[in-house]
C-alpha cells in the first residue's frame, strides 16, 4: 500500500533555493536548466529507497564497532574514463582492501565507491588564469569541459544529463560485476596472493600468508563459498550540484518521504557544510544516510549543529562525520570534537579521510599528497579513539585501480621527477592500485599495534 506524502514534506525540498547555496555554477541559459532538470525528474531512479535503508543500518553497525566502512574511487569521475576497465579495475581494487580490512578487524566491511555519480567538485577558486587568459574554474564533468577554452569552460546543463546516464551504466556494471562472480571471496584472495607475490610488497606476506590460512580453515569447514560469491557495493558522491539532487529525489511509495536516488550515500563537502546554507538545508530533508566533511576549523559546537540540523532524532546510521584535518593536526584536534560530540549523545559514525587535509605541491608543481602523511593521519585517527574509547568507524579514500603515479611514495618510492610518468587527475591526486593497497594492509599493521 502507498503513502501519500506529506505537502509540506515536499515543499520543502525547495527551501534551499532561498538559502545560499556556495560552489554552484554560474548557468549561462536559466531556460535549458529547466528544460534539463524537468526531463531528470521523469528519468527513472539510479538507486532504491530500500537500498539506502539498508546502508543506513549498515553504517549505524559501524558507528558501533560492528562493521567498519570502505568508502573509496576518483577525486573526480569523468565521462570519458567511465571504461569498462575502469570500472572493473576500481571494483577489483576496493574488494581486495576489503578482504585484508575483513580480516584485519574482524569485522565486515561495507563497500562503497566514490563512483556513478562524483561528477561536481568544489573550487578554492572560481577562475583559473592560464597565460593572462582568466575563465571558469573546471568544476568537473556535470558542469564544464576540462579544456581550457571558453567554450569548453561555460557550464552546460546538457551535462546533467549526461552525468545521469553515466551514472546509470556504471551502476549497471556495478550490480553485474558485485553479484556475478566477479567479487568471489576465493577470486578476490587469489588477486591479493598476486599482489603479495610481487617482491616490493614482501613486508606484507605474514597477513597474506594468515589470510590464505584462514581461508583454507574455512573450506575444511565446509564454508560455503558459494554464498560469497556475491557483495553489497554501494554508490557515492558529494552532494553538491543541487540542480541534479533535487530532480532525482523522489518520494518513497512505501513510507511517503523522499529519497536522494541519484546515489545511496550522499556527503556534504567541507566547503558547502555551512549550518545555514543551502546544502545543509536539502539534504535534512532526505532519508538517506548522509555525511558531513570535518575539517581542522570545525568547532564542536559545528559538530553539534550540523547534527540538530541533520539528525536531530539521533537515529543511527543517519549521519557520519567524515573527518579530514591533516596528518599534523588530527591528533590534537579530533579529540575535542569526539569528546563534545560523545557527551551529546546521539549516535555518529566516525570516518577517516586521510586525503583532503594533506595536500601539498611537489616542487615541480605538481598536485600531490604524500602516501606516509595519509597512512599517518589514518595512524592519528585509531589513535584518538583508542584513547577515548569510542570508535573509528571506516575510511574514505581516493584511489584509482590503474597504476597511475600521483601520490609520493609508498613501496614502489613514486617521487617528484615519477609524478609525471602517469599523472592523470583533473583535480586532486589517487592513490594507485598498489598504494590503495599497501594503505589496507598496513591498516592490519596498525589495528595489531593498538
Ligand atoms: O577534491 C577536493 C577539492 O575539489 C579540491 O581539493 C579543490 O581543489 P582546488 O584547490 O585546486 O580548487
Ligand atoms: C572535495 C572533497 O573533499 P572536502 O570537502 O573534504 O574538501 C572531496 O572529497 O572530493
Amino acid at each position: 500500500m502507498s503513502v501519500q506524502p506529506d505537502p509540506q514534506v515536499i515543499a520543502g525540498l525547495d527551501a534551499w533555493r532561498d538559502r545560499l547555496a556556495a560552489q554552484q555554477p554560474d548557468w549561462p541559459d536559466h531556460e535549458a536548466l529547466r528544460r534539463v532538470t524537468d526531463r531528470l525528474a521523469t528519468l527513472p531512479p539510479l538507486v532504491f529507497a530500500g537500498e539506502a535503508d539498508a546502508l543506513r543500518a549498515q553504517l549505524a553497525a559501524a558507528g558501533r564497532g560492528e562493521a567498519f566502512l570502505l568508502q573509496g574511487g576518483d577525486c573526480a569521475e569523468t565521462f570519458s574514463e567511465v571504461t569498462a576497465d575502469n570500472i572493473r579495475n576500481k571494483i577489483k581494487t576496493i574488494l581486495q582492501m576489503a578482504v585484508v580490512l575483513t580480516y584485519g578487524a574482524s569485522l565486515p566491511v561495507v563497500k562503497m565507491g566514490r563512483m556513478a555519480g562524483q561528477y561536481a567538485k568544489p573550487r578554492s577558486s572560481d577562475t583559473e588564469t592560464r597565460d593572462g587568459v582568466t575563465l571558469p574554474a573546471f568544476r568537473g564533468d556535470i558542469i564544464n569541459g576540462f579544456e581550457f577554452t571558453p567554450e569548453a569552460r561555460t557550464p552546460d546543463p546538457q551535462r546533467l544529463l549526461e552525468a545521469y546516464h553515466t551514472s546509470a551504466s556504471t551502476l549497471n556494471l556495478i550490480r553485474a560485476f558485485t553479484t556475478g562472480g566477479f567479487a568471489s571471496l576465493l577470486r578476490v584472495h587469489e588477486w591479493n596472493r598476486g599482489f603479495t607475490s610481487n617482491p616490493a610488497y614482501k613486508r606484507y606476506d605474514q597477513v597474506a600468508n594468515e589470510i590464505d590460512r584462514a581461508i583454507r580453515f574455512m573450506a575444511a569447514c565446509g564454508a560455503d563459498f558459494e554464498a560469497l560469491r556475491s557483495v553489497d557495493f554501494y554508490s557515492s558522491h558529494e552532494g553538491l550540484l543541487l540542480d541534479y539532487e533535487r530532480p532525482l529525489t523522489r518520494i518513497d511509495s512505501l513510507s511517503g518521504l523522499p529519497y536522494d536516488c541519484s546515489a545511496h550515500f550522499v556527503w556534504i563537502g567541507e566547503r558547502t557544510r555551512h549550518l545555514d546554507g543551502a546544502h545543509v538545508d536539502y539534504f535534512s530533508r532526505v532519508q538517506n544516510p548522509i555525511g558531513v566533511k570535518l575539517g581542522p576549523t570545525t568547532t564542536g559546537d559545528d559538530a553539534i549543529a550540523l547534527i540538530d540540523r541533520l539528525n536531530p532524532a539521533g537515529e543511527p546510521g543517519r549521519l557520519t562525520f567524515v573527518t579530514r584535518m591533516g596528518a599534523g593536526k588530527v591528533r590534537d584536534l579530533l579529540p575535542a570534537l569526539v569528546e563534545k560530540v560523545t557527551a551529546d549523545g546521539r549516535p555518529v559514525t566516525w570516518v577517516c579521510d586521510p586525503m583532503h587535509g594533506n595536500g601539498i605541491t611537489s616542487e615541480s608543481g605538481y598536485k600531490t599528497r604524500r602516501f606516509s602523511d595519509v597512512m599517518d593521519e589514518v595512524a592519528g585517527f585509531f589513535e584518538v579513539h583508542r584513547a577515548l574509547g569510542t570508535v573509528p568507524g571506516g575510511l574514505h579514500i581516493e584511489l584509482t585501480g590503474d597504476d597511475v603515479t600521483e601520490v609520493m611514495g609508498g613501496s614502489e618510492e613514486i617521487d617528484d621527477a615519477r609524478l609525471a610518468e602517469r599523472y592523470e587527475t583533473l583535480v586532486d591526486p589517487r592513490l594507485n592500485h598498489q598504494q590503495s593497497l599497501e594503505l589496507a594492509f598496513q591498516v592490519v599493521e596498525l589495528l595489531r599495534a593498538s
